[in-house]
C-alpha cells in the first residue's frame, strides 16, 4: 500500500471515531501516524522526482509575499494592477502554470509579489502542481490567500486544510514547549500550566510511537495533541497571512459586511481598483518591515533608499546591510529616531542596540 492510501486509511479511520474522552488518547495516536506518513510523502524519494521543491524564482527585494488560491480567482489579475509585471489574465482555469514574481515599491522598500498557479483540493497530496506551490509558498513571509468573494465561504477552510497538511500554520505562534533529545535518562515531561485539551499518556504514547525513549519535555502552554505533533516533527513553518476576498464588485453590500468583519480579511476588486492601496498598507503592516535611513558625517540622510530590516533589528543588522565588513569594524553609531533614548537628540549606541521604524543611522568606523 502506498502512503497516499495509507494517509487515506488513518483519516477514514478518524472520521469513523467519535471525539470523546474514551477515545482522545487513540485519536492522538491516528495523528501521529497521519503527521509520520505525511512528512513522509513530502520528503523527496529521489533527487528527479521533485517533491518539496518550489519553482525557482530568484528572491529579490526587502520581503517576498505569496499569492495562494484556487484557480481563476484573481491572482494575476492583482500582480498585473499593483506591479509592473504582466501575468497572464484569462477567464478559464490555470491560466498561470509558473511563479512570476512582480516588485511592489511601497515607503522606499521594494516586495516581492509572487503569483502562483491556481491550487486544487489535494495538492497537499500531490495533485496538480500543488506540492510545488506550498514550497514555494514557505520561502514567503507573507502569504496572501486569495478567495473569490462570490464563491462559498468553504473554499477558505478548504485551502487552510491544504496548507495545514504541508506544515504550513497560519497566523499561529510556535507553541511554547522545550523539547530536547538525550541519549540516556528516560523520558522527562513536565508542565508548567494545566492540560485540558491532552493529557500526559497521550503525550507518552506518541512519543514512544516516535521511538524517543531519552528526552526532556518541559509544555509552557496548554497545547493540543495536535501542537505537540508539531513540536516533535520540527519542521513546521508558522507565517502570517491575510485573507484576501477579490470581486467584491460582484456581491451585495450585506456579504461584504460579513467578509470585511474578519481580523485577517480585506476585502478588494482588482477589476476596479477598489481597495488595493489599502491591501498594500496591511502588506506592509503584517511583514512588520523598518526602514533605516543612513547619514554621512555633515550631510543629510539619504531618505530614498533606506536599508529595509525586519522588527526586531539591531544596529549589527544595519552595518551588515549596508557592507558585510562593517559590523567587524564598528566603534559605535549614532542615532535618532524613536529609538534614541534622547530622541530627538541622538543617542551613541553599539552593535546591539534595536532599532526602530525611520531611524536615522550614523555609522563610525575604527
Ligand atoms: N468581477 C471580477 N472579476 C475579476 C476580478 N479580478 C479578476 N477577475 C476575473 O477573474 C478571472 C480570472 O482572473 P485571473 O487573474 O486569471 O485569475 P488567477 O487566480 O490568476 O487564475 P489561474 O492563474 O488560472 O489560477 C478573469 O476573467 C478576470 O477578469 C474582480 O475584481 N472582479
Ligand atoms: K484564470
Ligand atoms: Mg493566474
Amino acid at each position: 500500500m502506498g502512503v497516499v492510501e495509507k494517509i487515506k486509511e488513518i483519516e477514514e479511520e478518524m472520521a469513523r471515531t467519535q471525539k470523546n474522552k474514551a477515545t482522545e488518547y487513540h485519536l492522538g495516536l491516528l495523528k501521529a501516524k497521519l503527521a509520520r506518513y505525511r512528512a513522509q510523502l513530502l520528503e523527496p524519494t529521489t533527487k528527479s522526482s521533485g517533491a518539496g521543491t518550489g519553482f525557482d524564482v530568484q528572491k529579490s527585494g526587502d520581503a517576498r509575499v505569496a499569492l495562494i488560491g484556487f484557480p481563476s480567482v484573481g491572482k494575476s489579475t492583482l500582480l498585473s494592477k499593483c506591479t509592473h509585471t504582466q501575468s497572464e489574465t484569462a477567464a478559464y482555469e490555470f491560466t498561470t502554470l509558473t511563479a512570476i514574481p512582480g516588485v511592489i515599491d511601497h515607503q522606499g522598500a521594494r516586495i516581492q509579489l509572487l503569483d502562483l498557479p491556481g491550487i486544487v483540493e489535494g495538492a497537499s497530496q500531490g495533485r496538480g502542481r500543488g506540492r510545488q506551490v506550498v514550497s514555494t509558498a514557505k520561502t514567503a513571509d507573507l502569504i496572501l490567500i486569495m478567495l473569490d468573494a462570490t464563491k462559498p465561504e468553504e473554499q477558505r477552510r478548504l485551502l487552510e486544510i491544504e496548507l495545514d497538511a504541508v506544515g504550513i500554520r497560519l497566523n499561529k505562534k510556535k507553541p511554547d514547549v522545550v523539547f530536547k533529545r538525550k541519549t540516556t535518562g528516560g523520558i522527562t515531561l513536565t508542565a508548567t500550566v494545566k492540560l485540558t485539551k491532552t493529557d500526559e499518556k497521550t503525550i507518552r504514547s506518541i512519543l514512544a510511537s516516535y521511538k524517543l525513549h531519552n528526552c526532556d519535555v518541559m509544555i509552557r502552554e496548554d497545547i493540543t495533541t495536535d501542537e505537540f505533533i508539531d513540536v516533535l516533527i520540527g519542521t513546521r513553518k508558522y507565517m502570517p497571512c491575510l485573507y484576501v476576498y477579490n470581486k467584491i464588485d460582484a456581491i451585495s453590500m450585506e456579504q461584504l459586511d460579513k467578509l470585511a468583519r474578519d481580523d485577517h480579511s480585506v476585502v478588494i476588486s482588482c477589476e476596479m481598483g477598489l481597495n488595493l492601496d489599502y491591501l498594500i498598507e496591511r502588506m506592509w503592516d503584517e511583514l512588520g518591515l523598518v526602514r533605516i535611513y543612513t547619514k554621512k558625517r555633515g550631510a543629510h540622510p539619504d531618505l530614498h533608499d533606506p536599508v529595509c530590516l525586519r522588527k526586531g533589528a539591531t544596529i549589527e543588522d544595519v552595518c551588515n546591510g549596508i557592507h558585510r565588513s562593517l559590523a567587524a569594524n564598528l566603534r559605535y553609531a549614532l542615532v535618532w529616531g524613536k529609538s534614541s533614548k534622547f530622541n530627538p537628540h541622538a543617542q551613541k549606541v553599539g552593535l546591539g542596540h534595536l532599532v526602530q521604524d525611520e531611524d536615522v543611522v550614523s555609522i563610525f568606523t575604527k
